[in-house]
């Protein structure tokens, strides 16, 4: 199995982080959807700009050969349809991984696409300049998994191929407990900073703490029901100690979601509150807090479809 070629689809934050660190030790094509251009910058943690050229091209004129390894990283949102535009393209047996944040695109992608699907988690941290400038804003780590837990050699080759281009990285045999896990961070950060228009750190005041804490009651029930547990601790205790340390460690942050709404972009917010209010409704379990957040989120969405809402 050699994983040479790789494809990257998506090339916004994540996916040009990692197209510009492989492309030192890989070939590497972008898959664009629009014309971008081939000299990018990536500006590290450390502020040193590394240059590279990488091939783009664009989704409908695709180059040949095929890959050795497909990397899907559009917002969640856009991922079965970029995926629908490829399949068609590649000869069965292509491996996949998808980098999307949720729990959404994850199985559906799992079950449709012919060859093996791998699942990322990432904690790396990027976000775009312009069209040819990145930022990668601070240094993370990868889990790599399948969500039926085969495909192990695979996950343990890519990790290897990532951390031997500076992202590190790891095979896991649990990746749907890892991407669950970090929804439930998102589902308890992201609606209320997008919403209210503050820092990760605002949400210490006492007028947002009451929300999280609000969120964490309804989040642990559910969590528990899927059978995910916290990394550290049991049920709301474990949760909340997680939660609050995300929020400590990112205080500075402006959340991917809140980012997202003072853009004017679509936020991901069915792949993180969808999946927690289906699993919610199925167990009997009442999430108020996070349906008004969801149905808030919606109506934001729809304003945006909607002509001239996106101003
Ligand atoms: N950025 C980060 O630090 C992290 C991101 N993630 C997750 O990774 C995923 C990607 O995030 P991020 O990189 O920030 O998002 P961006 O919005 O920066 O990038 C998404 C890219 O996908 C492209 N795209 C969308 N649809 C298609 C399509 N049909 N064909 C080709 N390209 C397409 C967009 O194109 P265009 O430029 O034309 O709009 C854009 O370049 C999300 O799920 C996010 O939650 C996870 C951890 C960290
Ligand atoms: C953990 C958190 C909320 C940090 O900002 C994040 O992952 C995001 O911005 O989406």
């Amino acid at each position: 199995m050699t994983l040479t070629r790789h494809w990257i689809v998506g090339p916004g934050a994540l996916g040009r982080l990692i197209a510009l660190r492989l492309a030192g030790t890989a070939e590497v094509t972008l898959i664009a959807r629009r014309t971008l251009p081939a000299e990018q910058t990536l500006i590290t943690p450390e502020h040193a700009a590394l240059v590279r050229r990488v091939d783009v091209a664009h989704i409908e004129a695709l180059p040949s050969p095929p890959p050795d390894v497909m990397h899907l990283t559009t917002k969640a949102h856009g991922a079965e349809a970029a995926h629908a535009a490829l399949a068609g393209h590649l000869p069965e047996g292509v491996p996949l991984v998808l980098w999307q944040n949720g729990f959404a695109c994850q199985p559906r992608l799992s079950e449709r696409h012919a060859g093996p699907a791998l699942c990322a988690s990432t904690t790396e941290g990027a976000h775009v300049q312009d069209d040819a400038r990145v930022t990668h804003a601070g240094h993370g780590h990868t889990f790599l998994g399948s969500l039926d837990g085969r495909h192990g050699e695979l996950a343990a080759r890519l990790a290897e191929t990532l951390a031997s281009a500076g992202l590190p990285a790891e095979a896991v045999d649990d990746i749907r407990l890892r991407l669950w896990r970090k929804l439930a961070v998102n589902a308890a950060i992201n609606p209320l900073v997008a919403r209210f228009g503050i820092r990760n750190g605002e949400l210490r005041d006492a007028a947002f703490r009451t929300r999280v804490e609000a969120l964490l009651a309804e989040l642990a029930p559910i969590l528990a029901a899927e059978g995910i547990a916290p990394p550290d601790g049991e049920g709301i205790a474990g949760w909340r100690r997680l939660v609050w340390q995300v929020i400590e460690a990112t205080a500075a942050n402006r959340a991917s979601m809140l980012q997202d709404v003072q853009a004017g972009r679509l936020t991901e917010h069915e792949a993180i509150l969808a999946p927690l209010l289906s699993a919610a409704e199925q167990h009997g379990l009442a999430a108020p807090d996070l349906a008004d957040h969801l149905t808030a989120l919606r109506a934001r969405a729809d304003a945006l479809a909607q002509p001239g809402g996106g101003c």
